[in-house]
């Protein structure tokens, strides 16, 4: 795999390069919350901006319908990345001087960024090849996404891994010892605990069944709890809910027993009103939600119950908040189980947008941990061994 240091050791100066970079940050408005994945993309564009390139980058903001929406405009993006790399970042459609960075608007508001079918997607990448010389797959929180800015213009244009790839999968290759297909092994410290939370509910349950063949201990709270909860025959009221996987997920249940994997769910959450911050709430027993009521995080004995549970851990991979922590009323879970991990001597990775703005959000230091991924699915689907579109393409 060629790397950043490859292309800018042939020589950059005045040549145009494509940049794919996830600067998908949490957003109050127009306003960034957290700009942790915007500051993980300077060193990359940096040492291209040393050598003289002219950088395109392109990156997505949330999850548009396929057309232009001021919600989603990566306008404050670029702001915040000319703040941080000292010169003004114009949104633009081509690649400008030397020695300069321009921004796209996020490539999500064409269709066929995401589409299932591959002509779209290949027509857009020629598009987007048509812009540059070269291509640097430098957004990890988007590599296991196949999609026309990460996988097809990487088939189109010499194509490099940059710092920020090359410095995840280093880090998170500890927690994958065994190769591909059979990753988090023989050589991994145990007890081995994941937990997961979140709201990218049906996206990530795809992982368990993968996961509850390496783990000790999977750790279940955040919106990812209800469909255990509602499977195991509780009434999760208004609460976050995959339907449709609900099968699927009873299946993960009868496995981790078979397996004698301790599956870990919430007996407590706040159950809420409605969904806002000033939203009155109850603490309730999981077999005991109101239906007029939401779960928006765990509750204060599944915060102990899970604690303990990290205690003894020796690897630890979180991903995905326990509750709605940008709520300060329902903060409290993520906040314990942040804290856990500061106080654990296990190799913490936590991962993920939402999980590493909360962590920083909730004031803990970044050095409590081991390591900070910028991706929560990317690097779950690492873990489980499968290839990853945004990275495979660069072996080629
Ligand atoms: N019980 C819950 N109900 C609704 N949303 C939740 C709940 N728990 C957590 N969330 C939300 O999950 C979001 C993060 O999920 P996700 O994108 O899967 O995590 P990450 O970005 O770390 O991979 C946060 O915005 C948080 O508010
Ligand atoms: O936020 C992201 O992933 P994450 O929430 O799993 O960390 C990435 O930017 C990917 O976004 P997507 O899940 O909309 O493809």
């Amino acid at each position: 795999m060629k790397t950043l240091s490859d292309l800018i050791a042939e020589g950059v100066s005045g040549r145009r390069v494509l940049v794919r970079a996830d600067l998908n940050v949490p957003l109050d408005g127009d306003k960034i919350t957290d700009d942790g994945r915007v500051r993980a993309s300077v060193p990359t564009l940096k040492a291209l901006l040393d050598a003289g390139a002219r950088v395109l980058v392109a990156a997505h903001l949330g999850r548009p319908k396929g057309e232009p929406d001021p919600k989603f405009s990566l306008a404050p993006v670029a702001v915040r990345l000319g703040e941080l790399l000292g010169q003004t970042v114009e949104l633009g459609t081509e690649a400008g001087a030397d020695g300069t960075v321009t921004l796209l608007e996020n490539i999500r508001f064409d269709p066929r960024e995401t589409s299932k079918v591959d002509a779209e997607r290949e027509a857009f990448a020629d598009e987007l090849a048509a812009k540059a010389d070269a291509f640097v797959s430098d957004g990890f929180g988007v590599v296991h996404r196949k999609q026309a800015s990460v996988y097809d213009v990487a088939k189109r244009l010499p194509h490099y891994a940059g710092g920020l790839v090359l410095a995840e999968v280093e880090v998170l290759n500890k927690l994958a010892s065994g190769g591909a297909g059979n990753r988090a092994t023989a050589d991994l410290q145990r007890p081995y605990v994941v937990v997961l939370g979140g709201a990218k509910v049906s996206d990530k349950l795809g992982v368990i069944a993968n996961l509850l063949t390496k783990v000790d201990r999977l750790l279940i709270g955040g919106g990812m709890a209800y469909t255990f909860l509602k499977a195991q025959g509780h009434e999760v009221g208004g609460s976050l809910l995959q339907e449709d996987q609900l099968e699927q997920v009873s299946g993960f249940l009868a496995e981790a027993e078979k397996r004698g994997v301790e599956l870990v769910l919430p007996v407590d959450v706040l159950a809420a009103t409605d969904f806002a911050p000033d939203a009155s709430y109850d603490v309730v027993k999981t077999d005991a939600i109101p239906a007029d009521r939401q779960g928006l995080d765990i509750g204060p004995e599944t915060r102990e119950l899970f604690a303990a549970k990290l205690a003894d851990a020796k690897t630890v991979f979180w991903n995905g908040p326990m509750g709605v922590f940008e709520f300060e009323a329902f903060a409290g879970g993520t906040r314990a189980v942040a804290e856990a991990l500061v106080k654990s001597e296990a190799f913490t990775v936590v991962g993920g947008g939402d999980s590493a703005a909360a962590v920083r959000a909730l004031g803990l230091p970044e050095d409590g941990f081991s390591h900070i991924s910028t991706g929560g699915g990317a690097s779950l689907e690492f873990l489980e061994g499968k290839e990853l579109p945004g990275v495979s393409v660069l072996e080629d």
